[in-house]
């Protein structure tokens, strides 16, 4: 056995053609990693999609790949911990494609270190661009969409160790687990107005833009992470997209308040024997230009 079977490629088709057609989709991150592949994949079946994030480096990236698949695309500079930009970023996108019909929050900052070393504005940077920035952009959608009498849909990017924690993890798997948290929240608030609210867990994407600590370069450090996976692998990022769409779409009509995990059964490996115990500060040795803050 060698694990569970490879997906179709990029660029197969999952739901039918042009079913986001006339809709707006905007993704925070969406140019970069997982956030593009994302994007990438509702501007396949038709929907004209908005990169929301900082950096102009990656709103290029973002509106090219969704322009390679022809699909209208826009970028607008936003901070995500910003309120009242998000607000901004809301109205450029409504002028220059329209009113947004699905909310994708996938704007995320991370760096692993042990709890005690993280700083309080470390913690604040990370907490606050992932729940907080959550929160202001999803609040602002449902706002709008409820003003205009429009349907929607809003989808959380999670990670699984929301449900666990984990070594390294504080500030983001504490955040996580209040995305998730959230995601049942507004669901149940916003189903009267047609507002459905899900969230996706990824497993191991690994990918070009993110930190070297979190990323696999070389075909060996690839299989080696792929080994400690049920499934054998890790996932592909246009899988995640495919799943981001369904949630989305009309087929999940019904399907709200709920946290999809995709992980190849990663995080139910835990065994009553597990590997030896690696504390978090030899798993995450300080690199070597790291700040002194004792
Ligand atoms: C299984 C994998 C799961 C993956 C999940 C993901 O989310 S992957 C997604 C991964 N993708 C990303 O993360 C992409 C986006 N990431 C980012 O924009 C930054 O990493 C950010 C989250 C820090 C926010 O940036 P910003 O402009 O708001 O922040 P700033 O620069 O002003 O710093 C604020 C504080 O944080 C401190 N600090 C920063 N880095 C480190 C570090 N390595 N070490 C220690 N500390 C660090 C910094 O020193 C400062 O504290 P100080 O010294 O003043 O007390
Ligand atoms: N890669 C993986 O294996 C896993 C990823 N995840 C989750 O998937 C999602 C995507 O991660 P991934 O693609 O890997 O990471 P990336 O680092 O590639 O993406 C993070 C994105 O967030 C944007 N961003 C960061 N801070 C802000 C901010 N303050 N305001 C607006 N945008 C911001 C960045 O754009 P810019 O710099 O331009 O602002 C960037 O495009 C995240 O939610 C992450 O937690 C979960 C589990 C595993």
């Amino acid at each position: 056995m060698s694990g569970l079977p490879v997906p179709p490629p990029l660029g197969t088709a999952m739901l039918p053609a042009g079913t986001f057609a006339g809709q707006v989709v905007a993704v925070t991150g969406g140019g970069t990693g997982l956030g593009k592949a994302i994007a990438v994949e509702f501007a396949r079946l038709g929907a004209a999609v908005a990169v929301l994030s900082r950096k102009p480096e990656h709103h290029a990236k973002g509106v090219a790949a969704i322009e390679v698949v022809g699909a209208k695309a826009g970028a607008f500079a936003v901070d995500v911990r910003d309120p009242e930009a998000i607000a901004v970023a809301f109205d450029e996108v409504e002028a220059a494609l329209g009113p947004v019909d699905v909310l994708v929050n996938n704007a995320a900052g991370n760096f692993p270190q042990p709890a005690e070393d993280i700083s309080p504005r470390g913690w604040r940077a990370v907490t606050d661009i992932v729940l907080d920035g959550t929160f202001f952009a999803s609040t602002e959608f449902a706002r709008r969409a409820r003003a205009g009498g429009r349907p929607g849909a809003v989808l959380n990017i999670a990670a699984t160790y929301a449900w666990t924690g984990g070594p390294g993890t504080a500030h983001s798997a504490a955040a996580k687990a209040g995305v998730v948290n959230l995601t049942q929240s507004l669901a149940v608030e916003w189903a009267p107005d047609g507002i459905r609210v899900n969230g996706l867990a990824p497993g191991l994407f690994p990918h070009e833009d993110v930190p070297p600590q979190m990323r696999a370069d070389t075909p060996e450090g690839l299989a080696s992470l792929a080994r400690t996976v049920p499934a054998g692998r890790v996932g592909s990022p246009h899988e995640l997209g495919w799943a981001a769409t369904f949630l989305c779409s009309p087929y999940a009509a019904y399907l709200t308040g709920h946290t999809l995990v995709l992980d190849g059964g990663n995080w139910l490996r835990r065994g009553l024997r597990m590997p030896d115990f690696l504390p978090v500060r030899e798993q995450f040795p300080p690199p070597p230009d790291a700040k002194d803050r004792s």
